[in-house]
């Protein structure tokens, strides 16, 4: 069958509902991993991104752009800014209190993103129908309403803890994700 490259949900697809023990409204998220390149605190040149959610239903995060992150002259580079969607996409499937990995990620830039700039990023999820989830984002410089620069939408596929043990070991990545349903 082909696939479908929709990053909108399908008829049918269900709103998320709130998942017992899933990060509480006004909670922070803390980093899945430290050297994560998008929110590892340890990560020498990462994004550095750290994250909330408000509502329990949304994700909002912030990272500055530093001189490690540019691709032309004293801008962003674009590949960085759809790492920083990926990683606000990937905290706000959090809330969904299951592993999710990134299918297919769609970026559309708007504005250029100077270096110093502190992108303010939000993301939710539109849908899931199975083990798909139809997500979205946007990063807006300098504000939680300023300009939008960045815009995303994502399916996320549901996985199992396995799916992180192929290359890395199970019980180590289990102990460290114990908020995580370890066989969804
Ligand atoms: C550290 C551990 C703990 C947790 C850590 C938290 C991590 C947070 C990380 C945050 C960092 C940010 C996050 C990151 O960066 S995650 C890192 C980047 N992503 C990856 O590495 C994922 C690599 N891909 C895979 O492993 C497999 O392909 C997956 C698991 C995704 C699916 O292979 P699997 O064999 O399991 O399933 P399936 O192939 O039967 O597909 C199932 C369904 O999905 C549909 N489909 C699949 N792909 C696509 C696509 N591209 N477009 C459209 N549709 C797609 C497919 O048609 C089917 O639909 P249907 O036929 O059922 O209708």
């Amino acid at each position: 069958m082909t696939r479908s490259s929709l990053t909108t949900p399908p008829p049918g697809a269900n709103l998320p509902e709130a998942q017992p023990g899933a990060p509480s409204p006004g909670s922070a998220l803390v980093s899945h991993y430290d050297q994560c390149f998008a929110c590892g605190p340890a990560h020498p040149t990462g994004l550095h991104l750290t994250a909330r959610t408000p509502d329990g239903a949304t994700v909002e995060a912030e990272f500055t752009v530093g001189e490690a992150h540019q691709g032309a002259p004293r801008l962003a580079h674009g590949g960085v800014l759809a790492t920083a969607m990926d990683e606000v996409i990937g905290m706000s499937v959090y809330l969904l209190h299951k592993p999710y990995v990134t299918g297919r990620l769609e970026t559309d830039y708007l504005l250029p993103v100077p270096v110093g700039t502190t992108l303010h990023l939000r993301a939710w999820c539109n849908g899931i129908a199975g083990r798909k989830a139809y997500l979205e984002a946007e990063g807006r410089i300098g504000a939680p309403d300023g300009p939008v620069a960045v815009r995303a939408a994502a399916l996320f596929i549901e996985v199992n803890m396995e799916h992180f043990a192929k290359h890395a070991d199970l019980a180590v990545t289990a102990a460290d994700h114990q908020d995580y349903e370890v066989n969804p």
